[in-house]
């Protein structure tokens, strides 16, 4: 008996930052995007809670208590006086560390599945509660689509999307961390004014429609000085898409993985070669956004 809970990666179109709040972390606008790029977590009742990872990055996932997926489990049996005895597999084919979500996706993954499997029957805004416990990115994780993010990213409003995006993503050798990524925007805005984070009506109004010319014309990522102050090699990447003929070239959230909106899965395809011949990067995916949110796939049997 086990179930499979499918988890799209995201892309932020605009990642609005305010000032460090008190608390350490930052206000934020946070347009959200799913895009077709998962990870499968499965969990099977054992003797007691284990984590295992398959797929090329597995090596860099931590397999204690520390992963989110293991953090899921343990805050659902925790509210429910369940023990958290469970066998978490994880396929992973979202980059780690590459401002993709990745354990976020897990950590929402993990936690739908384990619901599915106890029939603990936590609610929605239950299953949401928990998951801004676990990270600002895994709210998102759960919910799919496209979505604005408030307060640190965890407060979510559902976007209406009027079609489908073409999307490369270009992964980068190595890892960027997102409190470094921030601590290096705070160094970068010391002494300015940052302005309170706001989403812009022209973005919203090119998903709404779906399109892509219009869309690529407003995204901005206000990590993206940081993530290339700390990693300098992605502005050759973000050159080389933009050349090949992307619509727009941006980071992705806190990096170092670089995405590039393309006007047709044709154009899309010649990006993805392009970025690939060039060198800078050490793997393209080719892909799709929205993608729907944490989907049980193999329900218990
Ligand atoms: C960069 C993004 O991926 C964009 O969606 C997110 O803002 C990061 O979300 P996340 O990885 O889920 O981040 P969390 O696990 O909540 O926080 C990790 C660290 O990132 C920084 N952090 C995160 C979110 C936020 N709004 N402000 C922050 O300053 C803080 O240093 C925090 O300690
Ligand atoms: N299930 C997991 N998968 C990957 N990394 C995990 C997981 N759980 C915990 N981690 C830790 O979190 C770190 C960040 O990994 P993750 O792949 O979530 O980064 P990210 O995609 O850049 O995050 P975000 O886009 O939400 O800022 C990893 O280096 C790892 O130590």
């Amino acid at each position: 008996m086990s179930v499979t809970v499918r988890v799209p990666a995201k892309v932020n179109v605009q990642l609005a930052v305010g000032a460090a709040r008190p608390d350490g972390f930052h206000d934020l606008a946070n347009v959200f995007l799913a895009v077709g790029l998962y990870d499968e977590v499965t969990v099977t009742p054992a003797a007691e809670l284990k984590i295992t990872c398959s797929g090329p990055d597995a090596h860099q996932v931590p397999l204690d208590a520390s992963n989110l997926a293991a953090r899921a489990a343990i805050a659902l049996a925790a509210r429910h006086g369940l023990a958290p005895d469970v066998h978490i597999h994880i396929a992973k084919d979202i980059p780690v560390a590459g401002g993709m979500a990745g354990g976020s996706a897990d950590g929402a993954g993990a936690l739908l599945a384990c619901d599915t499997l106890w029939g603990t029957g936590a609610s929605r805004t239950e299953l949401l509660e928990i998951c801004a416990e676990l990270g600002s990115d895994v709210p998102f994780s759960l919910l799919g689509g496209a979505a604005l993010g408030t307060g640190r990213g965890e407060l979510l409003e559902p976007l209406p999307v009027g079609g489908s995006f073409h999307w490369v993503f270009a992964l980068a050798d190595g890892g960027l961390s997102t409190p470094a990524v921030y601590g290096e925007f705070d160094r970068l805005t010391a002494g300015t004014d940052v302005p309170a984070p706001a989403a812009k009506p022209e973005l919203l109004a090119a998903l709404r429609a779906g399109d892509a010319t219009a869309l690529a014309a407003s995204v901005v990522n206000d990590l993206q000085p940081a993530a290339l102050s700390l990693f300098p090699a992605l502005a050759r990447t973000l050159a080389v898409g933009s050349a090949a003929g992307a619509l727009a070239s941006l980071v992705s959230g806190s990096g170092p993985t670089t995405a590039f909106l393309a006007k047709s899965a044709e154009s899309a395809e010649e990006v993805a070669s392009a970025l690939l011949a060039s060198g800078t990067c050490r793997a393209v995916r080719v892909t799709s956004g929205p993608a729907p949110g944490a989907t049980v796939v193999a329900p218990a049997v």
